[in-house]
């Protein structure tokens, strides 16, 4: 790998731009990646914030649910933000019927949790010890549970919800770092990418 990461964005549905600009920020080159050869391209990828039943459809539509799972399966590091955490995970409550994601990491996912209470608000969480970082939350999911291999990021009130996970290559937050210009969660994920390339 060159010392700067091609990270692509998925980018059949969600908040691709803002994904793009956190990349940038955070040091990496970014690629909107809709098929398979642009995937092929990627060393690493991100699934933007939106709605996770559109995202698996389109996947499905594009021929990109198999081939994703598959790089996943390989070790691709990726992130997932909101509607992106549920296509992380490998199980989801409350999904629609029938409703499948890219999976990779052990953890059961509850979608919309947040989002019955209330549909959006903003907190502080601190996420892997970085010290306070801003989480917009927009009718988001927590993480249920997680498998033993599953290293538990950020929780946020109420509640002491889990709201960041990492598992080896991939993490996942419930919240949109993309959205408040604040690059550390991004830096975060580029540094693990950088760390994997130096690894193989
Ligand atoms: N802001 C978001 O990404 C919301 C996620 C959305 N509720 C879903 O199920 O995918």
């Amino acid at each position: 790998m060159t010392s700067v990461p091609v990270i692509g964005v998925l980018a059949l549905q969600g908040d691709v731009r803002e994904h793009v600009r956190a990349l940038t920020d955070a040091g990496a080159r970014a690629a909107a990646v809709r098929r398979p050869g642009e995937l092929a391209e990627a060393d690493a990828l991100v699934i933007p914030g939106g709605e996770s039943t559109t995202i698996w459809k389109l996947a499905e539509a594009f021929e990109m649910l198999e081939p994703l799972r598959l790089r996943i399966k390989e070790g691709m590091p990726a992130y997932g933000s909101c509607a992106g955490m549920i296509m992380l995970a490998d199980r989801i409550e409350d999904g629609v019927p029938g409703q499948q994601t890219f999976g990779g990491i052990d953890m059961v996912v509850r979608r919309n949790a947040f989002g019955r209470q209330v549909d959006s608000f903003e907190e502080d969480v601190d996420f892997a010890g970085e010290g306070p970082v801003r989480a917009v939350f927009i009718r988001a999911p927590w993480v249920e549970s997680v498998g033993t291999g599953v290293e538990v990021l950020a929780r946020a009130e109420p509640g002491g919800r889990i709201v960041a996970v990492r598992q080896g290559p991939l993490l996942a937050t419930s919240f949109h770092p993309e959205l408040t210009g604040d690059a550390r969660v991004h830096a975060y994920f580029v540094e693990m990418v950088r760390r994997d390339g130096r690894e193989r």
